[in-house]
């Protein structure tokens, strides 16, 4: 009885901001069926050329009583993504999960840095292989924010939760603290996300641990996340940090503004 369908919900990031933890705990619900690998069909031309029928089949089997979720956590970021996932759902539950954006810009830039070093693309010489964040984050001939840095501009939700605000109502949309899945038993924001997708509650405490090594919650019967995920954040001079941090508050600001809720950064 299980076939192949469209999703009813996607997580959309925002990249870094704990999505693989989100999929991976959500998916040990027995309502939820998730995809593995990100699809990135609404973000990528290519793939969304192929059709929502290619799309579909992208997918596990669902049983008619089941949620299927699938995460590609560019979506945020891509400005063209919401009217997209609209025209072809109007009722997509949307789910997305962000946590300190400074935080998130240093992980992005970590992340960049050990796939440049571990990939070869042609055609681009990744700047994290070439620069410190400090060097990509801050003008040095001006000393002032460097606006054009790719990392520091995906810290600033404002810009991109509006714009899917302006394609979804914001009941459609549940937002995750992702400070707290990383840094509380992830049952407490996991109770959340099943409320708001309207299955029973499952996912209790005792399916997670702190793990005191890796410093990140784990699953109680199949462990942590892969070692590409969870690392320990490299430490900054204070003004650096003080730096970016007050260029993003405004931006902040604004985001609670919008969605409603003071995150505290
Ligand atoms: N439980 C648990 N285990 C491991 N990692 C966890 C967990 N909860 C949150 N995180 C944080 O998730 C960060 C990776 O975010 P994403 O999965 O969204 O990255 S990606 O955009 O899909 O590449 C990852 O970033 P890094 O620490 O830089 O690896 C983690 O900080």
């Amino acid at each position: 009885e299980a076939v192949k369908k469209l999703p009813d919900c996607l997580i959309i990031g925002a990249r870094k901001g704990g999505t693989r933890a989100l999929i991976t705990f959500l998916a040990m619900h027995p309502k939820i069926v998730t995809t593995g690998d990100e699809v990135q069909f609404f973000n990528n031309n290519e793939s969304y050329a192929k059709g929502v029928e290619w799309y579909k089949d992208q997918m596990l089997p669902t049983k008619p009583d089941q949620i299927l979720i699938e995460k590609s956590a560019e979506y945020f970021h891509v400005l063209y993504v919401p009217e997209r996932v609209k025209a072809m759902d109007p009722n997509m539950k949307i789910l997305l999960i962000i946590r300190d954006p400074f935080v998130r810009m240093v992980s992005d830039y970590s992340f960049l840095r050990r796939f440049a070093a571990a990939n070869q693309v042609e055609g681009y010489d990744f700047p994290e292989l070439k620069y410190s964040l400090e060097e990509l984050a801050i003008n040095n001939e001006t000393g002032e924010i460097n606006l054009q840095y790719g990392g520091l501009h995906r810290s600033k939700y404002y810009k991109f939760t509006k714009n899917w605000m302006s394609h979804f109502p914001r009941e459609q949309i549940h937002i995750i603290n992702g400070d707290r899945l990383a840094s509380e038993n992830p049952s407490i924001e996991l109770r959340k996300v099943e409320d708001f997708l309207g299955i029973p509650n499952f996912l209790s405490e005792d399916m997670f641990y702190k793990d005191e090594i890796k410093g990140f919650y784990c699953i109680t019967s199949t462990g942590c996340l892969g070692k590409e995920k969870g690392h320990k954040p490299p430490e900054f001079e204070p003004e650096f940090v003080e730096k970016v941090r007050s260029f993003l508050r405004p931006h902040n600001n604004l985001f609670y503004e919008l969605v409603g809720e003071d995150y505290g950064w």
